[in-house]
C-alpha cells in the first residue's frame, strides 16, 4: 500500500525523485486502520499494530493543501506572461534560482535590491513557477503589510513560529517540533522566500537545515527596531551580523523597474538620489550627526499645516472621493506623528467626531494597584487602535 501512495504522490507531483518516507507510512496506517474500524469497530492498537498519528496527518493535509491549493491554470499563465518581461538581470537571477531549485541542493540567496528594482514582481515570478509545477512554495515577510504583496505570504513569525522576544533571548530557535505539520510542510517545499527580511533579527542557523531559502530585502531600508538599544545593539541584531550570513549566495537587481517603466526622469534623479543617502554617500554633519537633503530633492514645507494644505488641498469637499483620496498619503516615521496628521486631518472635515475608547481595566481586581488606568490608557500596542480612537 505504502509504494502504491508513493507512486500516486510521484503521479499528481510530476516528480519522480519523491522517496519513501514516514509520511507516507502514517498515510498507509491510516487507511488499514479505517479499513480496519469498518469492517470490526476496531482501532489498530487494539489489534497491536502501531497507531497512526491521525492529528498530525489532518495538520499537514490542511497545511498542505494551502500550499497546494492554487489555479494551475492561472499560475502558468501568470509564468507565461510574466517571464518574458523580466529585464536581463531579473531573468539572470530567476534563472539561477529555478537551477538551484531544480538540481535540489539547497542554498541560501540573498536578493539584494533597491527599492522599485522589481523583486516583489520578480519573486512573483518564481514562486508561480514552483506552484505551477505542483510544488510547495512557502512565502514568508517580516511584516502583515510586506506579506499582503505576494500571493499566500504570512508573517514569519506566523509561520516559522517565530518567538516574540527575540532579543531578549540568547540563543532564539522556531516553535516548530519535528514532528509537527508546518516542519514537514517546510521540509517538503522547494523553497522558502523571506521578504523584507533586512527588518528582521538574525535566526538560529537550525531553522533552516539543508532547504532552498531566498531572503529579499534592502539593507537601505529600515533595519531591525528594537525599542530601547543604541545603533550598536540594532548592527548587532542585523542579519549581517548572523553566522549565516557568510554562507549567503548574493544575487542583486539594480536597474529601477519603476523609473524605467514611467520613463520619467524626475523619477530617475529621485532614486539616484535615495541610493545616494543609502549608501551613506551625503556628507553628514558632524556637529548634529544630520545630513542636509540636496535643494532639488522634495518639496520642502515649513510646518504640518503647510504639509497636509499641500497633500488635501480642499479636503473638505473631497474627502467623500475615494478616487481623490487613493492619489494621496502623508508617510511618517513615528506613529504619533501619523496620530498627530490625522487628528488636524479630520477636524477640518465637517461632522461630529465620535470618540471610540478601549476598556481600561484589569481583569483580577488584585492587580489593580499595579495597573493604575493612566498606564493602561497611556499603552500603544502595535496592531491594535490607540486608547482614544477618535472617527
Ligand atoms: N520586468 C518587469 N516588467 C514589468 N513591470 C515590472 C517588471 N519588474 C518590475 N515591474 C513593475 O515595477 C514596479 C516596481 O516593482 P516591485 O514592486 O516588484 O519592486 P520592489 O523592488 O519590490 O520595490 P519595493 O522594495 O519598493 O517594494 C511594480 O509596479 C512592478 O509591477
Amino acid at each position: 500500500m505504502s509504494e502504491d501512495i508513493l507512486h500516486q504522490i510521484r503521479l499528481t507531483s510530476r516528480n519522480h525523485d519523491v522517496e519513501m518516507n514516514e509520511e507516507i507510512h502514517n498515510r498507509d496506517l491510516l487507511l488499514i486502520e479505517d479499513m480496519c474500524y469498518l469492517m470490526c469497530g476496531s482501532l489498530l492498537i487494539r489489534l497491536g499494530i502501531p497507531d497512526p498519528n491521525r492529528e498530525m496527518n489532518d495538520a499537514f493535509n490542511r497545511e498542505l493543501e494551502r500550499g497546494r491549493g492554487y489555479d494551475h491554470q492561472e499560475l502558468d499563465l501568470v509564468v507565461q506572461t510574466n517571464v518574458p518581461l523580466l529585464n536581463s538581470q531579473q531573468k539572470e537571477v530567476y534563472d539561477t534560482l529555478m537551477k538551484a531549485i531544480d538540481d535540489g541542493n539547497g542554498g541560501l540567496y540573498f536578493l539584494d535590491a533597491p527599492g522599485g528594482t522589481g523583486k516583489t514582481f520578480l519573486m512573483s515570478v518564481v514562486l508561480a513557477t514552483v506552484r505551477a509545477r505542483s510544488n510547495i512554495a512557502v512565502a514568508v515577510a517580516s511584516s502583515g503589510i510586506a506579506a499582503t504583496l505576494l500571493e499566500g505570504c504570512r508573517t514569519a513569525h506566523s509561520t516559522l513560529k517565530l518567538p516574540l522576544n527575540l532579543q531578549t533571548i540568547e540563543e532564539p530557535t522556531c516553535n516548530i517540533t519535528k514532528n509537527s505539520a508546518m516542519a514537514k510542510v517546510l521540509s517538503a517545499s522547494k523553497i522558502i522566500i523571506w521578504d523584507e527580511c533586512t527588518m528582521d533579527l538574525r535566526n538560529d542557523s537550525r531553522c533552516f537545515g539543508g532547504a532552498m531559502i531566498l531572503l529579499s530585502g534592502d539593507f537601505r531600508q529600515t533595519l531591525p527596531v528594537i525599542p530601547r538599544s543604541t545603533a550598536a545593539d540594532e548592527i548587532n541584531a542585523c542579519l549581517k551580523s548572523s553566522n549565516l550570513w557568510r554562507y549567503v549566495k548574493k544575487l542583486q537587481l539594480t536597474t529601477n523597474m519603476r523609473v524605467a517603466l514611467l520613463n520619467d526622469i524626475s523619477a530617475e534623479d529621485f532614486s539616484e538620489q535615495l541610493l545616494t543617502i543609502g549608501n551613506g554617500q551625503v556628507p553628514v554633519d558632524e556637529s548634529s550627526g544630520l545630513i542636509s537633503f540636496p535643494n532639488n530633492f522634495c518639496n520642502f514645507v515649513s510646518s504640518k499645516d503647510e504639509l497636509i494644505n499641500n497633500v488635501f488641498p480642499d479636503i473638505i469637499s473631497n474627502y467623500k472621493n475615494n478616487e481623490w483620496l487613493s492619489e494621496r498619503a502623508i508617510l511618517a516615521a513615528k506613529n504619533k506623528d501619523v496620530d498627530d496628521l490625522n487628528y488636524i486631518i479630520q477636524n477640518k472635515i465637517i461632522g461630529t467626531m465620535h470618540s471610540f475608547k478601549s476598556i481600561d481595566c484589569v481583569t483580577n481586581e488584585d492587580e489593580a494597584t499595579n495597573y493604575p488606568i493612566e498606564f493602561l490608557n497611556s499603552l500603544d500596542v502595535p496592531g491594535l487602535p490607540p486608547h482614544n480612537l477618535r472617527l
